[in-house]
């Protein structure tokens, strides 16, 4: 039975570099094109069972070839594929994206299939989430999908670990009451609170408005600085740092951190938050010294053993 349970996206992303960006209607020749897997719920997915947690996906994908792949994609991860749908309705999910030398982008994101995960999808899978010990959720599907999900997850006692990204100015406030850990950056920290953050101060101040929304915890990612963290039990802002690295790419660290922290909740529940953030920062950390997303996730078995 899979211990931690990922409502969320999956998306392919289709680079193509090129020394320039095309203006509109113009063609240009670019000098490498590669696919990746990402996705946040699907991102999350993969680090938390790269960490050795036994993970179920629960999404949409089209009935194409980008879909095949990504169910491949999750297998080859050893993720529970069985309640990761393939419509007729829609195309899988994909990120178009075109990076220059100077290292800006241009990206159009189609949620497509994405967006069909519903009520249905849950209800097949009321059994897995009823019984995970951690439930993980974002906003790349349709929100009300990832709040029902939230509430299936909370009325059975399942720890609820929320990502509420890409950033909404008008989430639902359930999201804050049926959050356990709502874990957000920097950017979705100012779009939620009309903050500025850009230090661990600034953090804590939002942490602590997040917190009287109704959530049991909050932690603000802050990039090389590592996160705040702020409880209920404990509302004094705590900073985690995290490690020095050489940083080359710092593209889905974000969402290896949330996966090795659902790893933390569902398998030592015993260690204290504090704790389980420092290594969810060294996870993340290790992310950011390698090229693109789910490629730069660890495994387990190239990692410390002091992190188990
Ligand atoms: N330069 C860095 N050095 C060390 N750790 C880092 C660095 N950048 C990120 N991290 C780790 O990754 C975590 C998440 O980073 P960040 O706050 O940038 O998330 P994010 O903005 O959601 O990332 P992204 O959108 O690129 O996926 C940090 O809390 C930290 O643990
Ligand atoms: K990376």
């Amino acid at each position: 039975m899979a211990q931690v349970v990922v409502v969320g996206s999956c998306m392919t992303d289709l680079v193509s570099c090129t020394t320039r960006l095309p203006k509109p209607g113009e063609t240009v020749i670019g000098h490498k094109f590669f696919i990746g897997f990402g996705g946040k719920g699907a991102n999350q997915c993969v680090q938390a069972a790269r960490l050795g947690a036994k993970t179920s996906m629960i999404c949409e994908v089209g009935k194409d070839s980008f879909g095949n792949e990504y169910i491949e994609n999750f297998k080859r991860n050893e993720i529970s594929t069985e309640f990761v749908g393939q419509t007729e309705d829609a195309a899988t999910g994909a990120a178009s994206i075109i990076v220059n030398s100077e290292g800006e982008n241009v990206i159009v994101i189609v949620p497509g299939a994405n967006l069909l995960v519903d009520s249905e999808d849950l209800k097949r899978a009321a059994d897995v989430i009823c019984k995970a010990k951690v439930i993980v959720c974002q906003l790349e599907i349709t929100p009300a999908t990832s709040l029902e999900a939230l509430k299936m997850a909370h009325a059975s006692g399942v720890k609820t670990l929320f990502n509420p990204a890409p950033a909404q100015a008008d989430l639902h406030p359930q999201f804050y009451t049926l959050s356990d850990i709502f874990c957000c950056n920097e950017t979705e920290a100012e779009i939620l609170t009309g903050l500025p953050v850009g230090n661990p101060e600034d953090a804590g101040k939002v942490g602590s408005l997040l917190l009287e929304r109704g959530c049991k915890l909050v932690i603000v990612t802050l990039g090389a600085e590592g996160c705040v963290m702020i409880s209920k039990e404990d509302p004094i802002p705590k900073h985690v740092a995290a490690g020095k690295v050489k940083a080359m790419d710092t593209t889905g660290a974000g969402d290896s951190f949330v996966g090795a922290l659902a790893f933390y909740l569902a398998y030592y529940p015993n260690l204290s938050m504090e704790e389980m953030i420092r290594k969810s920062n060294f996870i993340a950390s290790v992310s950011v010294q390698a090229p693109g997303t789910q490629s730069s996730y660890p495994y387990r078995k190239d990692l410390p053993r002091d992190l188990f």
